[in-house]
């Protein structure tokens, strides 16, 4: 398919669609040229004009360049010079729904979407332990070749990274392999879709548009849960999408085994790839997270003044998720600027009362004790006493390593609390857990049963 061509079946166009239509949509867009795959690529002025084209007059454009060239399979409307490569901007609200796209012509530029933050990259997220996992799991995802496990399901509590992670992988397909259609949306965006395809009887037209792209993302999949008729449409598509071995990748905040109200059928296809958990975030990982977040701010607010220990101080005692600590920096660095005064504990601490306050309602010992104790139906004076049987020493040793990940109590104290035991001695049991967690899946489901119990 060359230019020429092109030019030829624009005035065979300008006939079919009048000429009006042809002026205003179809002058304006110019044929680059085509992409492996068979992808025709369009230079569009603006998004809008593409999506016009591509719902309107999409299928008729499909039609008679297939005439010309037999390889021609989808189209794809890029606006001219747009740079590819993410940009920091807000998260922009969703736009109005495109449930009318034409599903052949659709392309990732025009699929519905939800926009993908120019923030959340791989490059800013930092890594440690509570998430090298899903970060490994996709990162392998990202590379966009042989699909190996499918789906991959990401899970975590509210602001441990799911989202970033998702858009991470979605940018990094958009760069390193843009002949694939990457959709991705909420699992609130899906079924709002559905019903509008229901309502607008273009229930073909959604069924082949969902079952058109190359990889499919679902951010909050518990959304679904108790909606019937989205569940099997979701159900379906999930079929249709692992069947021709695409790429899913899907994120709740909770395991597939633990959302309620989801029929068994989707639960245990949710389950059927890789089920990948993004841990609570460690006193290394925010402290990480902070660092990572000031380097940004130096160069908003070049003259700022941090003193030392006050990331320690937040990483410390903020310890609920990542997107209440960004706050927490977002605000300091902006009353700061604002008065004018170098970022001092005292300033840190006036600043960020109310934050540091809500965190101070924090798990104690007591109550990790008490629950730990229920949990393995010991008693609570075996859980702290003296004895070395492994029916009490194997959950102190839980409950340590809870106090240690829960609290901000130091080693000392904690042994203290354990019956005067040495801070070397917690030190070992915080330790052992640390490494049965990955070597006993009872152990890591105890845990994570523990650590939900207690956060509830
Ligand atoms: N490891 C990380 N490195 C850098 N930033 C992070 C990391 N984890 C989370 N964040 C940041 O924390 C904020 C919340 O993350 P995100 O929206 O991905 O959470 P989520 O798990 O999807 O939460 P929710 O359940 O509320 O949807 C985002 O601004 C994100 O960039």
């Amino acid at each position: 398919m060359t230019k020429e061509q092109w030019g030829a079946l624009q005035e065979q166009l300008s006939s079919t669609i009048g000429h009006n239509n042809y002026k205003t949509w179809i002058e304006p867009i110019e044929f680059q040229g085509l992409e492996p795959g068979g992808i025709a690529v369009f230079n569009v002025p603006t998004n809008f004009i593409g999506t016009y084209v591509s719902q309107n007059f999409g299928e008729l454009l499909l039609a008679k360049l297939s005439t010309v060239d037999a390889d021609v399979r989808r189209l794809k409307f890029q606006v001219a010079n747009s740079d590819v490569r993410p940009q920091p901007r807000p998260v922009q609200p969703q736009q109005e729904p495109q449930a009318s796209a034409a599903p052949a012509a659709a392309s990732s530029e025009v699929l519905p979407g939800a926009p993908l933050d120019g923030r959340f990259t791989f490059d800013s997220f930092v890594v440690g332990k509570p998430n090298e996992l899903a970060h490994a799991a996709a990162k392998r995802v990202a590379e966009g070749g042989q699909v190996t496990f499918n789906p991959l399901f990401l899970y975590g509590g509210v602001g441990l990274g799911k989202t970033h992670l998702m858009h991470a992988i979605a940018w990094e397909l958009k760069t390193s392999r843009p002949d694939l259609n990457v959709l991705y949306l909420s699992a609130e965006q899906f079924m709002y879709r559905f019903v509008q395809a229901l309502r607008e009887r273009r229930m073909m037209d959604f069924k082949e548009l969902f079952r058109s792209v190359d990889v499919l993302m679902v951010d909050d999949v518990q959304f679904i849960a108790g909606k019937d008729s989205t569940q099997e449409e979701f159900f379906h598509t999930f079929n249709a999408l692992v069947d021709q071995n695409k790429q899913i990748i899907i994120s709740a905040d909770r395991a597939p085994d633990e959302i309620k109200d989801l029929e068994n059928r989707i639960r245990s296809r949710l389950q059927s790839g890789l089920v990948v958990d993004l841990h609570p975030t460690d006193y290394e990982l925010r402290l990480g997270i902070l660092q990572s977040k000031v380097e940004t701010y130096r160069q908003q607010y070049p003259a700022l003044q941090l003193d030392a220990g006050i990331l320690e101080f937040l990483a410390h005692r903020i310890s609920t998720n990542v997107r209440v600590l960004e706050g927490a920096l977002t605000r300091l660095f902006a009353f700061a600027s604002l008065v004018g005064q170098p970022i001092t504990m005292e300033l840190t601490q006036d600043c960020l009362s109310d934050v540091l306050r809500a965190s101070d309602r924090k798990i104690s010992i007591e109550e990790i004790q008490r629950k730990v104790a229920e949990h393995y139906h010991i008693r609570l004076s075996d859980l702290i006493g003296p004895k070395r049987v492994r029916n009490f020493a194997r959950p102190r040793q839980v409950a340590m390593y809870l106090c240690k990940q829960l609290t901000a109590r130091s080693l000392p104290e904690i042994g203290r609390r354990f019956g005067g035991r040495d801070h070397t001695t917690v030190m070992h049991g915080v330790k052992r857990i640390e490494e049965l967690r990955s070597q006993d899946s009872q152990i890591a489901d105890d845990i994570e049963l523990l650590r939900r119990a207690l956060e509830a």
